[in-house]
């Protein structure tokens, strides 16, 4: 957590300002309670009515300043959570296809929703409370000092006792957050699972198994939340055992002080609120101090990294291959996801440039798993693949989108415009957008274009078909002129007539390598692929 903060440092010091402002005030409030009834004892009326009125105007003050700082610390809480999201999405853009995918994706929604609600709750939130305790104390102990010196330094003793002594619990209560963020990953993981097989679970009449995984999970999580207060709870038991025994101690002293008159009878007021001041916000503070410590496990989950720089650059030896014979190659290539089932067992074969091979064969096979190997997203195989000449080890991921691109069997769309969904990102006219809408078949004319581009496909592409769906993947690797597709039963959703034409697009093609799998081939399309590699 440190870090972050630091980060944010500017915004810390004007909420520390803000805090010492409040703590000043309240202070002062104090030493004012102590000479309203010193006046009282005096019988000084005008001295009296004359502080009453000051203690009135510091206590507004202190609640202006409290909302001010109230509103600030949001403010600054949540940059502080976009600093931990944002950092969190360089992290997960650092991992590799399988690294990602080994995942589910419930646990990285929990990390950047669970985990930095926590850490507002169990970090972020006490961090303030406990530089506010600070502040106070120090303010009130120096007051204290001005009264007697003993009071100031009972008062420093028994603050060192109430923060210490919690911090036995301090390694369960790590422990315990560490299962609870664990438990949220879980929960959000299974919930995702059930609300969203809604359709199938309809289709069936099953819907009581949604209200049955979402009632489990929650037993689940319940579990944990009650394990961590446990040991939260008796952080704060301690922390409020201090304070309520402090303040008598104290209270008591000043008491001792009066009779001895070593200090005025009006002491002991200021000394009862000081000391509130002091133990009320340090037992809280312990209890805070072990909330902080707590988060430790779960910023350790993803470390503050810096940002990398855009991997642009072929390597100069990567650019003379572009002119091997082969463009993709495998050599004596095995490989399984499990060690009890080989999926691929010492599998040669050559893609030669700009040809295109069509692969067939029964599901299960392991023509999928070919292909994202070929495409460099599952590593820990056994043998060579080569990638115009040069072993795919050899590549970056940038350097082998630039020359591969692989198209899954269910592509992924962004929940915004056809336009953005084709270009994600990159800078294409829209002439180049329409050109390849058209190419496949998703518009008939140029004139639909414009309108068609600004198109929204709804949240998972809702608002499309799963056939339309397939053509924008197409489009969107048309669009890039990359010289090699693997597409996975790229055109399976589109009706035939329309698979057709769009397989004839791109047979056509002269500069393209293709590597098509299919489960339906089309007659009229099979017999202009250069190989048809069957599959077993
Ligand atoms: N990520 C994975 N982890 C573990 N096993 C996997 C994974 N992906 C696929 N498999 C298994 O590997 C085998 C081959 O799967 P693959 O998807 O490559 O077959 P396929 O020939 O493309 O099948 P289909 O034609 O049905 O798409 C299957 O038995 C599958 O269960």
């Amino acid at each position: 957590m440190k870090k972050y903060v630091l980060l944010h440092k500017s915004e810390m010091a004007m909420l520390s300002g803000l805090i010492v402002l409040i703590e000043a005030l309240t202070v002062y409030g104090s030493v004012l309670n102590a000479d309203i009834l010193n006046a009282l004892i005096a019988h000084n009326f005008a001295q009296f009515m004359k502080n009453v009125a000051l203690l009135l105007t510091v206590w507004l003050l202190v609640v202006l300043t409290e909302y001010i700082e109230g509103v600030y610390q949001e403010v600054v809480i949540q940059n502080i959570d976009i600093s931990i999201r944002n950092n969190i999405a360089k992290l997960l853009i650092q991992k590799s296809y399988s690294e990602y995918n080994a995942k589910p994706y419930g646990v990285y929604e929990s990390w950047i929703n669970n985990d930095i609600q926590v850490i507002n709750e169990q970090g972020l939130s006490p961090l303030f409370v406990v530089i506010q305790g600070a502040v106070g104390t120090v303010f009130a102990v120096l007051t204290l000092i001005k009264y007697h010196w003993s009071l100031a330094l009972v008062a420093l003793v028994l603050a060192g006792l109430i923060i210490l002594l919690p911090k036995i619990f301090d390694k369960k209560l790590a422990e315990k957050n560490l299962k609870l963020t664990q438990g949220n990953e879980r929960f959000v993981n299974r919930t995702q699972d059930v609300l969203s097989a809604f359709n199938l679970l309809y289709a069936f009449q099953t819907l009581h198994l949604l209200v049955d995984g979402i009632k489990e999970s929650s037993k689940l999580i319940k579990t944990a939340y009650v394990n961590r207060s446990k040991f939260q709870i008796a952080v704060q038991v301690t922390g409020f055992m201090g304070n309520v025994v402090s303040q008598v101690i104290l209270i008591g002293l000043s008491g001792i002080l009066a009779f001895q008159r070593l200090v005025k009878i009006g002491t002991i007021n200021a000394v009862g609120s000081l000391a509130g001041n002091i133990f009320n916000s340090l037992g809280n503070m312990s209890n805070f101090l072990g909330m902080i410590r707590g988060t430790r496990p779960i910023f350790a989950k993803y470390p503050l990294i810096d940002d990398q720089p855009a991997d642009t650059d072929l390597r100069p030896h990567a650019k003379q291959l572009l002119t091997a014979p082969a463009v993709l190659q495998t050599k004596d290539l095995s490989f399984s996801y499990d060690a009890k089932k080989p999926i691929l067992n010492h599998v040669n074969l050559t893609f030669l440039r700009n040809k295109k091979y069509l692969i067939l064969g029964e599901s299960g096979a392991g023509k999928s798993t070919l292909l994202k190997l070929l495409a460099g997203y599952i590593p820990g195989y056994q043998g060579q693949i080569l990638l115009d000449g040069m072993s795919l080890t050899e590549y970056r991921p940038a350097e082998i989108s630039r020359r591969l691109l692989y198209l899954d069997q269910s592509p992924q769309v962004l929940q915004t415009t056809v336009r953005n969904n084709l270009s994600l990102g990159a800078q294409f006219s829209d002439q180049q957008l329409i050109e390849a809408l058209l190419k496949m078949k998703l518009i008939q004319s140029v004139d639909e274009g414009k309108d068609y581009l600004n198109l929204d496909i709804g949240e998972s592409g809702k608002n499309f078909s799963g056939g339309q769906i397939q053509r924008l993947a197409l489009a969107r690797g048309l669009i890039r002129e990359i010289p090699v597709m693997l597409i996975d039963e790229g055109t399976s959703a589109i009706d035939e007539q329309t698979a057709v034409q769009i397989e004839m697009a791109l047979l056509k093609n002269p500069k393209l390598t293709l590597i098509m799998i299919s489960h339906t081939p089309h007659p009229q399309t099979e017999k202009l692929f250069d190989k048809v590699i069957h599959f077993s």
